[in-house]
Parts: C-alpha cells; sequence; structure tokens
C-alpha cells in the first residue's frame, strides 16, 4: 500500500486525545470510560451511558432518578418548533428534520455559557424524540401529538411516541441496548466533525448540527438504513449469496460491512445480532434474519471483512416496526450522548483543529485578464 493511500481518509493518524471510549484495541473491543461494552449492554440503561459519558461516572441510584426526572421533565417542544415541524415537507429525510430541529433549537434557546453544555444536551436528548415523531405524525395523518407518555427512559419514550403506546418490555429492554451500544466511538467521523466546530469556539447546536449532517452519509450512521434496503431486496438467503457474489465482483460496497478501526469483530455487532435474532420471531423477520446471516458468512468467506454495528442493527429496528428511514436518527439519539461528552473533552483543552494539505495543484501562473481567457475546451 502506498504511504498516500495508508493515509487517505486520516487512516490510523491520531488525531488527538480522549477519556471517553477505547476502540479497537489490538484490532477488537471496545470501552467508555473503562467499562467494557459487554458489562454496559447488559446490565446498564442508556440514561446511566449518557450520564457516564457526559458526567465521568456511573450514577448512583438517587443521580440516576433525578437524572431520569430531568430528561422526562425537558421533552415539550417550543410551539416554535412545532410550527416549524409542520412546515418541513412529509416527503423529507428524517436526518434533515433533526438536523433543522437541533438547529432551531439553538436559535430559541441559544448556548450562551460554554459550561452549560451538559445543560444543552439534556434538553437536546429529551426533545429529538419529540421532534422526529410530531413532524411524522403530523404529516402521516395530521394529528398533533402531546410529549406527556408516562415513559421514564428515553428508549421506552422512543417506542410509545412511534407506536402511540406503551412498548412491551422486550421492546424497551432491546431498544435501550440498542442506544448503548451506538452511544459512543472515539473520533468517528460525526464526532470530529463536532469536534472541529467546538475547537472553533462555536456553540453546542452548531457542533451537533454539523454531527447530525456528517451522521447521515452512508459510509457512516446512514449505512443501518443501506443495509435494511439490500437485505429486503432478497427471497431467500440462497437468493443473496447469488446477488452478492455478483455485487462483489462489480465491486460495489456491501453496507453494514467494514470498519476503520475494527478488523477482526465488531464487539456491538455480535451483541445485536442476538438482540436482532431474539427479536426474530414472525415468519418474515425469520426470514430476514435467515437472509442477513447468509450475506454475514459469504462477506467472511469471500472478502474476509465483518459485520459493523450497522447490519443487524437494521433487523433489531425493523422486527421492533421501526420504519428503516428512522433508523439512522436513532443512532443520533444514542450519540447525542458522546457527541456532546466530546464537546465538553474538547472544550477543556481547546486548540483549533486545523490539519494541513499537500499542495498537488498547478505551479505558479500569471493572472490572465478576462478578455484574453478561453473556456476549456474550445
Ligand atoms: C457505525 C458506523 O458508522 S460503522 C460504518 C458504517 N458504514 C458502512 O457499513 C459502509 C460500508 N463500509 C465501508 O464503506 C467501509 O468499510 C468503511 C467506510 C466503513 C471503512 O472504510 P475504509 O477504512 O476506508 O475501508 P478499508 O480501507 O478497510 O477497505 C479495505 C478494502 O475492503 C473493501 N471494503 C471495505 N468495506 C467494504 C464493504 N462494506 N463492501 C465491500 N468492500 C469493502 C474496500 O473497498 C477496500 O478494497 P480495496 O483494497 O480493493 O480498495
Ligand atoms: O467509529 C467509526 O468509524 C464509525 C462509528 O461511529 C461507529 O462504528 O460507531
Amino acid at each position: 500500500m502506498s504511504a498516500e493511500k495508508s493515509t487517505a481518509g486520516l487512516a490510523g493518524v491520531v488525531a488527538g486525545r480522549t477519556e471517553l471510549s477505547s476502540v479497537g484495541q489490538e484490532g477488537r473491543g471496545l470501552t467508555y470510560r473503562g467499562y467494557a461494552i459487554e458489562d454496559l449492554a447488559a446490565n446498564a440503561s442508556l440514561e446511566e451511558v449518557a450520564y457516564l459519558l457526559i458526567h465521568g461516572h456511573l450514577p448512583a441510584a438517587r443521580e440516576l432518578d433525578g437524572y431520569r426526572a430531568k430528561l422526562k421533565s425537558l421533552r415539550s417542544l417550543p410551539s416554535e418548533i412545532c410550527s416549524t415541524l409542520e412546515l418541513i415537507p412529509g416527503t423529507a429525510h428524517p436526518m434533515d428534520v433533526l438536523r433543522t430541529g437541533c438547529s432551531l433549537l439553538g436559535c430559541l434557546e441559544t448556548e450562551t455559557d460554554p459550561n452549560s453544555a451538559a445543560d444543552q444536551a439534556d434538553r437536546l436528548l429529551a426533545t429529538l424524540p419529540s421532534m422526529l415523531f410530531y413532524w411524522y405524525h403530523y404529516h402521516r395523518d395530521g394529528s398533533r401529538i402531546g410529549f406527556e407518555a408516562p415513559e421514564p427512559t428515553l428508549a421506552g419514550y422512543i417506542l410509545h411516541l412511534l407506536h402511540g403506546s406503551a412498548p412491551s418490555e422486550m421492546a424497551r429492554r432491546a431498544m435501550d441496548m440498542s442506544l448503548i451500544l451506538y452511544a459512543e466511538h472515539e473520533f468517528n467521523a460525526s464526532t470530529f466533525a463536532a469536534r472541529i466546530t467546538t475547537s472553533t469556539l462555536s456553540d453546542y447546536h452548531s457542533a451537533i448540527t454539523s454531527a447530525i449532517g456528517t451522521l447521515r452519509g452512508n459510509l457512516h450512521g446512514g449505512a443501518n438504513e443501506a443495509a435494511m434496503e439490500l437485505i429486503e431486496r432478497f427471497a431467500d438467503p440462497d437468493e443473496a449469496e447469488r446477488e452478492l457474489l455478483g455485487m462483489l465482483t462489480r465491486k460495489e460496497k456491501i453496507m453494514g460491512f467494514g470498519h476503520r478501526v475494527y478488523r477482526e469483530e465488531d464487539p456491538r455487532s455480535t451483541i445485536v445480532k442476538e438482540v436482532a435474532r431474539a427479536l426474530a420471531v414472525s415468519p418474515e423477520n425469520k426470514r430476514l434474519f435467515a437472509v442477513s446471516e447468509r450475506i454475514e458468512q459469504v462477506m467472511w468467506r469471500e472478502k474476509r471483512i465483518i459485520t459493523n454495528l450497522d447490519f443487524y442493527s437494521a433487523n433489531a429496528y425493523h422486527s421492533l416496526g421501526i420504519p428503516t428511514p428512522m433508523f439512522t436518527p436513532l443512532f443520533v439519539f444514542a450519540r447525542t450522548t458522546g457527541w456532546s461528552a466530546h464537546i465538553i473533552e474538547q472544550r477543556k483543552d481547546n486548540r483549533l483543529i486545523r490539519p494541513g494539505a499537500d499542495y498537488v495543484g498547478s505551479d505558479p501562473r500569471p493572472y490572465v485578464p478576462i478578455d484574453e481567457r478561453t473556456e476549456p475546451g474550445r
């Protein structure tokens, strides 16, 4: 591999320091502030993880109760946001809705104290699901939903607002686990975008708006939606195998596979695969799970490329009845915790992030007056 290819996309370049997560030490493994992702996913809730990331320690029972109550009290939207959500077309992508909603919240509740990022994070975490589902229901059937669902957790609130009724315990737990898995991941592209914006001394909402826009693309958060679209294309595992081989021959990218840091295993994929397996109860979801397993087998056999978190998350979300265009917004709800913690960390020891570039353009040349110029190719 040429030196140019090896560092293209900043691959392998260490761009700063963080206490928030360790990713892929020796090609595998993930910890949030030293706690293994396996332990957090099995035992914690998103609120515990959010508190850990943003405030620095796992909350004691009283702290957790207070934190949950605070988030619950912050769910209502200002009327200006509701009116704007009504104006955004129902055909917009939900990621664009969240990007706009976050930006508008920054206009209405502008951050003036850089030490208030944790409070800004609480408000945004609490309101992002309200924004998405207000917009969704308004454009689906004209209803203006309220925000008083009696759900103490973010996981329950998301499912309740989407479906309009209390979720099952199994669904609530699956959503909580998924949010934990998606919460934080070191210097991924969207987090780095948030840190770059923060490094200019910009405000909290600008940093998160940058991050949402960066997460939207298919090479990053958008991959969970693209993975679902792929899985749904195939009637059965044999068709999936045949078509996949063709895609690989044509050098097409298979969404939900590969990772910049993990080479042997994305530990979150192993966890979410079991969540997806448990949720795949209906014949239709069992079929989609079998198709997914075959795609995984073929990718490993042919290319030695692993599933990343996005692949089986797609199956899990589909089984939970979540519309595919809402998959990446769920990633936003979760990653807002990690982004916020990174904004706080960046501010603690800030220096403008501004890398250099190798100039590969023209040699110096004289300016040509406009009446002496010709159009290229003419
Ligand atoms: C939560 C997340 O954001 S995780 C990432 C989600 N994104 C996806 O799932 C999109 C699909 N995956 C990809 O495009 C890539 O694997 C990325 C963007 C995640 C990582 O990109 P990079 O680190 O630049 O890829 P990397 O250098 O490891 O690629 C090595 C080789 O494997 C190939 N490869 C990597 N991923 C895939 C894939 N999903 N499908 C097919 N081939 C792949 C590359 O094309 C490259 O082949 P080449 O050497 O012949 O050019
Ligand atoms: O770390 C990355 O490159 C992508 C990411 O956000 C994740 O895997 O959660």
